[in-house]
C-alpha cells in the first residue's frame, strides 16, 4: 500500500508527554507511515517518557553544545536533510518549544504541511512566557492545521485572521495521556483527599532569580508551619533551579527534594496530592483530573480556563502571595473542597483521536474512501 509519510518532531518531556498518545493514535492508521523525531533537546527526561509510552524514536537527532543557539542551528539542519531525503506528507509538531518551532520551520521551508497540536494558547506578552508565547505564534503562521485544546484557543486563531475551516477544536492531549497512563497502572489515591502531601514544581525561565527564590521562600515558610505535613518537590535538572531549591528547601525534614520523576511517578504523586503549586503548564491541565487544587506560581497564565473553572487560583512567583493562599486552602477545607469539585475543562480523552481523524482527511482522503468501499463491499 501506497502509505503517507507524517512525521511527528519533538524533544521535551512535556511534548513527549503530549504527543504519546497522538502517536499511538496515528499508529492505529495503517495507511500512514508515523516518524517520531527526537531533535534531543531533552536528553534524561526525555529518554524516561519515550519508556513510559512505549516509543522508540525512528530518528534521534544527535544534540552538539549546550546553548539554545547552538541547538538550533544543528537541529534546523539536521530536520532540513531528513526531510530532503524522503517527501513527507504532513509535520506535526506541540506547543511552543525550540523544537517545535525548528520542525515547523524546516518543513514550512521543504513545503510539508504543518499541523499544530494545542494550537492557539496565548498570553499576548512576549516577555511572559518568553520565548515560548513568540514560538508559539510563529508556529501558528506557518500551520495549516491546529488543533485548538479549548473554545479559548480556537478563538484567539479566529481572531488572529486563520480560517475556520483550519481548524479543529480537539481538547488537550494531555488527558488523553493521563488516561493513557491511568488505564494501564491502575493509578488510584492513596488516602484521603485531604491528608495527602502538597506537590511542588517550578522551572520556568521567566521566573528564574529572584522570584524562584522568594517561591523556594514560601515553601519553606508552609513546610516549617506544618510541620506534619510532607512536601514533595521533584526538582527539574537544570542548575539555575537545582541551586536554589537545594539551598533554600534542604535541611527541613518534611521537605523532599527529589529528582524528576517519571510520567508514572508524576502522575501517581499529583493523584496523592491535596495541593499542587506550580508554575508548570502540563501540570496546570493535569490536575484537575484528579481534583487537586492548584496554586499556579506565575504572574501570566495561557491556561486561564482552569481558574475561570474555579480549580485553580493565579497566585504568582512571590513569597507572602503563595504562603497566604496556600495557608487558606490548608486551613478552610470547604474552600479546597470547592476546588477539587471542579471538572477538567481541557479535555475529555478524545483529542488525539480527533486528531488522527483530521490527519486521515488531509493526507489519505482516497484511502479513507477505499477502506470505506471496501468495508461495504464486504
Ligand atoms: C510556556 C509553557 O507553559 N510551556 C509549556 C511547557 O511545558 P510545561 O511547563 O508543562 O513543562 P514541564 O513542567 O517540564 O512538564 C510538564 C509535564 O511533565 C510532567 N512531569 C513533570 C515533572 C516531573 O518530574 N515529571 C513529569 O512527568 C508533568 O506531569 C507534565 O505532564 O512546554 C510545553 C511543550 O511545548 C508546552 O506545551 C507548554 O505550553
Amino acid at each position: 500500500m501506497d502509505q503517507r509519510l507524517v512525521g511527528i518532531v519533538c524533544g521535551t518531556r512535556p511534548e513527549i508527554i503530549k504527543l504519546a498518545p497522538v502517536y499511538h493514535a496515528l499508529r492505529q492508521h495503517q495507511e500512514l507511515c508515523v516518524l517520531w523525531v527526537h531533535t534531543g533537546q531533552h536528553d534524561a527526561m526525555a529518554a524516561d517518557m519515550l519508556r513510559c509510552f512505549g516509543i522508540v524514536p525512528d530518528v534521534h537527532l544527535c544534540r552538539k553544545g549546550t546553548s539554545l543557539e547552538q541547538f538550533s542551528v544543528d537541529c534546523r539542519s539536521q530536520l532540513d536533510d531528513l526531510m530532503a531525503r524522503q517527501r513527507w506528507d504532513l509535520c506535526i509538531v506541540q506547543g511552543d518549544t525550540e523544537s517545535a518551532f525548528l520542525g515547523a520551520l524546516a518543513a514550512f521551508y521543504r513545503r510539508v504541511p504543518v499541523g499544530h497540536v494545542e494550537a492557539g494558547l496565548r498570553t499576548y506578552n512576549l516577555e511572559r512566557p518568553f520565548p515560548e508565547e513568540g514560538l508559539r505564534q510563529m508556529i501558528s503562521r506557518i500551520a495549516c492545521m491546529h488543533w485548538a485544546p479549548t473554545e479559548r484557543a480556537r478563538e484567539a486563531l479566529l481572531r488572529e485572521g486563520i480560517p475556520a475551516q483550519q481548524i479543529e477544536l480537539t481538547g488537550n492531549t494531555v488527558v488523553d495521556a493521563q488516561q493513557w497512563i491511568c488505564e494501564r497502572h491502575g493509578l488510584r489515591r492513596e488516602g484521603p483527599a485531604t491528608s495527602g502531601h502538597i506537590l511542588v514544581t517550578a522551572h520556568r525561565r521567566e521566573n528564574w532569580g529572584d522570584e524562584m527564590e522568594q517561591t523556594f521562600h514560601a515553601v519553606a515558610d508552609i513546610a516549617r508551619a506544618h510541620p506534619q505535613l510532607k512536601v514533595l518537590f521533584p526538582v527539574h535538572l537544570n542548575p539555575v533551579v537545582q541551586r536554589p531549591a537545594h539551598a533554600i528547601l534542604q535541611g527541613l525534614a518534611n521537605v523532599q527534594l527529589v529528582a524528576p520523576l517519571d510520567y508514572l511517578g508524576m502522575q501517581q504523586a499529583l493523584v496523592n496530592a491535596q495541593l499542587l503549586l506550580t508554575d508548570s503548564g502540563g501540570l496546570q491541565e493535569e490536575a484537575p483530573t484528579f481534583g487537586v487544587p492548584t496554586l499556579v506560581l506565575r504572574h501570566e497564565t495561557e491556561r486561564p480556563e482552569a481558574v475561570e473553572a474555579g480549580c485553580a487560583r493565579l497566585v504568582g512567583p512571590k513569597r507572602e502571595a503563595i504562603v497566604r493562599e496556600a495557608t487558606r486552602l490548608l486551613d478552610e477545607p470547604a474552600a479546597a473542597a470547592a476546588m477539587r469539585r471542579v471538572a477538567n475543562p481541557f479535555g475529555d480523552g478524545q483529542a488525539s483521536r480527533r486528531i488522527a481523524q483530521a490527519v486521515m482527511a488531509r493526507v489519505a482522503p482516497v484511502a479513507e474512501v477505499a477502506t470505506d468501499l471496501a468495508a461495504l463491499a464486504a
